[in-house]
């Protein structure tokens, strides 16, 4: 954890989610979010997002959406624009997830798009990096990543609060994750990059993402230069979800 920062721990409920599940976990997270030390979002399905920012309302639980378009408006079926979900209610969005990266070919020049778009509409952008398992195995893990944080960051990045989440491939719902040291190391080297490129690097949240448990939480949090985490499949427990962002609190020594 860099010292000073609070921790943020957001949750990416993905393709999971009709409205009374979704009411009712959002409802459970923002019970149990009192007294955390850590900043929680959660990132519902694009369906929940108003129906969930309105049942969190004055709760300290944000609201995230998993994706935008990088217009405002215009003729693009089924997307859904950055100011479409701050008028919903959203604060953060996700954008260069592996899946989107894979399942919608997105690019990083898109990614990029996406993130300068989340910043107009008043959003934090969570910029989502990561290599798959055999470019970790042919040892190109940071080359990969460095090469997409070049190709994702829009102008500002660092100093607009953007933030930074490293998601594994490999690790992402499989039960997986790099070694701690691996994770500390990848850390360190992404906060490197973001200091040589802006002043304001050294300040960037990065989060660690992929098979976050409450079971390894803490360790993984507990690492230098990891901020946060992105969770996916606990983010569906409140008990699970809340276990690791007191995890966080644990570990910021707070
Ligand atoms: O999106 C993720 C968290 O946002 C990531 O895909 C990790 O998912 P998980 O392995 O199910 O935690």
């Amino acid at each position: 954890m860099t010292p000073g920062v609070r921790p943020l721990i957001a949750g990416n409920w993905k393709m999971h989610g009709l409205r009374a599940d979704g009411l009712a976990l959002a409802r459970a997270v923002a019970e149990g979010a009192r007294g955390l030390d850590a900043e929680l979002v959660v990132c519902p399905p694009a369906t929940l997002i108003a129906a969930v920012a309105e049942a969190l309302a004055g709760t300290p639980v944000a609201v995230g959406g998993q994706d935008c378009h990088a217009r405002e408006k215009g003729p693009h079926t089924g997307d859904i624009s950055a100011p479409m979900l701050a008028d919903a209610g959203a604060r953060y969005v996700i954008v260069g997830h592996s899946e989107r990266r894979a399942g919608h070919g997105e690019t990083d020049a898109m990614v990029r798009a996406k993130a300068a778009a989340a910043f107009a509409a008043g959003l934090v952008p969570i910029v989502c990096v990561g290599e798959s398992e055999a470019e970790r195995l042919a040892g190109q893990a940071e080359a990969v990543v460095t090469r997409q944080l070049a190709g994702s960051l829009p102008e500002g990045f660092a100093a607009r609060g953007g933030v930074v989440a490293y998601e594994p491939v490999w690790a992402i719902g499989t039960g997986r994750t790099p070694t701690e040291a691996d994770i500390a190391a990848m850390h360190g080297a992404i906060r490197a990059h973001l200091a040589r490129t802006a002043p304001e690097g050294a300040g960037v949240r990065l989060l660690y993402g992929g098979s976050v448990k409450p079971g390894n939480a803490r360790a993984i949090l507990a690492q230098p230069d990891v901020d946060g985490a992105l969770v996916g499949g606990a983010s569906l427990v409140a008990a699970d979800f809340l276990a690791i962002a007191a995890a966080a609190g644990v570990s910021a020594g707070r």
